[in-house]
């Protein structure tokens, strides 16, 4: 294992893994997951609700664990990993993220819809002024042409974003547009650029890997794919074929497997497959996180969890929405 790193994973599984556990993570697991990413030497953790702090709510899911008890007890066990947390103007506050990095987080990622940017100046200064690294991240960048997520990216780095991020967030996009997009931010923007995928398609690692090839140095990747929809790209998986590509990570290999075998594998409560749920994300473009919310609400009405997701990918609704689920699943019952 060394320090060397051309390419910086953030593990996510403690914070977008969140969603398939319907927000029930225990302080026991956080501290035993975050211990075990921490002795593996991987650079940053996130932790937080699935929706970033302050998720917890009737509209979102409840949490089971205040997330700062969480945050706290990540901290506690990593003497080398940074903790990172999401926020979500709007749903989190500046309040939210003084609380983390009292704490100890040290990383503060300002999540938007990828038109909207302009929500995140006042966050992205308060987290620079606490003196967190800051990344902009840009969700459903599957949604915005090439010129419009340049024109946020811009927005991000001029409100003093260290890396901006394309957000993959439905597991729609294809190789070709994540590198139209990812060769496109290269030409526009100075920072660090990242890149978060879902594995809806089967193609995480795929835009994954076209991602680094155009130039970005941070890549998302959830441990056994503990992340929403099918999960995110494998962080154990993506280190072993970094590793084979020459592309140095820092992060012990067989750590790696270890926890996702021994640790992260009996907490799923289904193993995280492409399945026809989380298919229907990717190909009709909508938020991994509505999974669970769709599974529940189809059920609820006796209609089909796909024809609700495909209908929610019609009306192109994004993250916030969540509501509408219900409403959409009701419509087509009605119709039935
Ligand atoms: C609802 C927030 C979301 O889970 C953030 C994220 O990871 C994504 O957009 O993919
Ligand atoms: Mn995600």
């Amino acid at each position: 294992m060394t320090n060397k790193r051309d390419v910086y994973i953030t593990e996510v599984a403690l914070r977008d893994g969140s969603h398939p556990l319907a927000h029930q993570y225990t302080v026991e697991q956080v501290l035993r997951v975050a211990k075990a990413l921490n002795d593996a030497n991987v650079p940053y953790i996130e932790v937080s609700h699935g929706d970033g702090l302050a998720g917890s709510s009737l509209q979102y899911g409840l949490s089971r664990t205040n997330e700062l008890e969480l945050i706290e007890a990540a901290v506690s066990v990593a003497d080398q990993s940074k903790i990172a947390v999401l926020l979500i103007p709007g749903i989190g506050t500046v309040k939210e993220l003084k609380e983390a990095a009292a704490l100890g987080a040290k990383m503060a990622r300002i999540a938007t819809h990828v038109t909207e940017a302009d929500v995140a100046p006042q966050h992205i200064a308060a987290a620079k002024e606490l003196g967190m690294e800051t990344v902009g991240f840009l969700m459903m960048s599957h949604m915005a042409e090439t010129g419009k997520l340049v024109e946020q990216a811009q927005l991000m780095e001029s409100y003093g974003a260290d890396t901006v991020y394309v957000v993959d967030s439905a597991g729609a996009l294809l190789p070709d547009q994540v590198r139209e997009r990812i060769r496109a931010l290269k030409q526009h923007i100075g920072v660090n650029i990242g890149f978060h995928g879902h594995n809806n398609l089967s193609l995480a690692m795929a835009n994954s890997l076209v991602a680094i090839e155009e130039g970005a140095t941070r890549i998302d990747g959830s441990v056994r794919c503990l992340g929403a929809g099918a999960g995110n790209t494998q962080t154990e998986v993506l280190v072993a074929v970094l590793d084979r590509m020459g592309i140095p990570t820092g992060i012990d290999l067989y750590k790696m497997m270890d926890l996702a075998e021994d640790i992260v594998a009996p907490i799923l409560p289904t193993p995280q497959e492409i399945k026809r749920d989380s298919l229907v994300l990717g190909y009709a473009g909508v938020y991994s996180s509505f999974a669970l919310h769709a599974k529940r609400a189809a059920v609820k009405l006796g209609v089909d969890s796909r024809d609700v997701l495909i209908e929610l990918g019609k009306r192109k609704v994004v993250g916030g929405q969540e509501d509408m689920i219900l409403d959409v699943a009701a419509e087509i019952a009605a119709r039935k």
